[in-house]
């Protein structure tokens, strides 16, 4: 069984104002729609992510990310058909549609949909309405609208690929949502508990609200990491992966890159799973000479294990030489890639001790680190 979900993300957001698309605002330090993807990560097989051809910066980030574009529509139901035609030939039997509006959507529903999945060709989160519903016109209560039996409807709708493949092209459009073209097609849909917390981004006051649940879900954890290397002889150093060319080199077990082991420590230290010395031990003649991303990868893949997402990290260089700044763009792209992070997620930067101490005596290079890790 190949699942996949399809994050609709073209829309203009016109009713939340503010200038920029709700997807692209800020939430509790993240934007809305890494907030939605992440939500999705580890739970899929495939994450389609559909965007507006005006929105360039965000093809251009995501293009190299795990995700597959697709160009949106000029309504909802269009862009949900170009998501859905990305993924043909994929062998997707089972397909999830969600609005890049609705952050805070859980595990559970999510697991809840897909569950439901195994009986019913359609299933969808649904909330039972609780208040009284009115008609009106203009100011004025003009009636009062039976409840009974209905549902506010919400994300992520899902469906057996083939059959919404079919129901969306046979639909003559102005659905209100996947579950009316799915219906109108004939397919059973089940209604799956929802959950008031799974708002959809509306109105400038839902910012708000859903900063309010994301920022008391989240689990934020600090690390720090510290480690020095003794200079000897050699004509290169290993700084955050890249070889900068120096009349001196670095001693040490592996390749003595100093920086990425304050970097791999700070994760460790966040995940309160000690050290690198604990992990890979320098007793162990399998890493005389390791490249020091391997103790980065497995730092980054144990977060991820334990459920949390690396946010951003700070490391800080203590030399006299050689002078990192020229290099510093580099040690940030090649740690971005090697944590598949982006390079703004990433801070590299060096100062001198002036002079003082071993640094300053050129005896050997210290670095510190700090992460921020947070659970997904
Ligand atoms: N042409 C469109 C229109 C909407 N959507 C997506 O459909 C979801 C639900 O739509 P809505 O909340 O109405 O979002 P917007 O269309 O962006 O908002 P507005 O109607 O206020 O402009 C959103 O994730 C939105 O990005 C889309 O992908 N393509
Ligand atoms: C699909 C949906 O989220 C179900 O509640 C909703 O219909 C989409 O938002 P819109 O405001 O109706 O465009």
């Amino acid at each position: 069984m190949t699942t996949a979900a399809i994050i609709v993300a073209a829309g203009r957001g016109q009713r939340a104002g503010g200038g920029t698309p709700k997807q692209w605002r800020h939430l509790a330090g993240r934007r809305v729609a890494d907030w939605t993807i992440d939500r999705f990560r580890g739970q899929v097989d495939h994450i389609v992510l559909v965007l507006s051809k005006e929105d360039a910066p965000a093809w251009e980030e995501f293009e190299s990310a795990d995700l597959i574009l697709a160009e949106g529509g000029s309504d909802r139901a269009g862009s949900v058909r170009s998501g859905l035609s990305a993924l043909n030939g994929m062998n997707v039997t089972r397909v999830l549609i969600h609005d890049v509006a609705r952050p805070c959507v859980s595990t559970e529903i999510i697991d809840a949909v897909l569950a439901a999945l195994d009986n019913f060709p359609g299933a969808a989160p649904g909330l039972a309405v609780t208040d009284a519903l009115w008609t009106a016109s203009d100011t004025m209560v003009t009636g009062t609208q039976d409840r009974s039996g209905l549902h506010a409807a919400q994300t992520p709708q899902g469906f057996h690929y083939d059959a919404i493949v079919a129901a969306h092209t046979a639909h003559p459009g102005g659905s209100a949502d996947d579950v009316e073209v799915a219906r109108a097609a004939g397919l059973d849909v089940c209604i799956v508990p929802g959950d008031t917390d799974n708002l959809k981004i509306t109105r400038p006051e839902d910012f708000a609200r859903a900063e309010r649940i994301l920022g008391t879900d989240m689990d934020v954890r600090l690390g720090n990491g510290y480690d020095v290397h003794r200079f000897g002889d050699g004509d290169h150093v290993i700084l955050c992966g890249i070889k900068v060319p120096h009349n001196r080199s670095l001693q040490g077990h592996s390749d003595a890159d100093v920086g990425m082991h304050a970097v791999t420590d700070a994760i460790y230290g966040a995940l309160a799973q000690g050290d690198i010395g604990q992990h890979f031990p320098p007793s162990d003649p399998q890493w005389k000479g390791a490249a020091s991303e391997i103790f980065l990868r497995h730092a980054v893949e144990l977060a991820g294990q334990m459920g949390y997402r690396i946010s951003n990290v700070d490391c800080t260089l203590v030399c006299e030489y050689p002078k990192v700044g020229p290099h510093a763009a580099a040690m940030q792209t090649e740690m971005a890639k090697i944590m598949e992070l982006r390079q703004d997620q990433i801070s590299v930067k060096a100062t001198t001790s002036e002079r003082l101490g071993f640094t300053g005596r050129a005896e050997g290079i210290a670095s510190i680190a700090t992460a921020c890790l947070v659970k997904s």
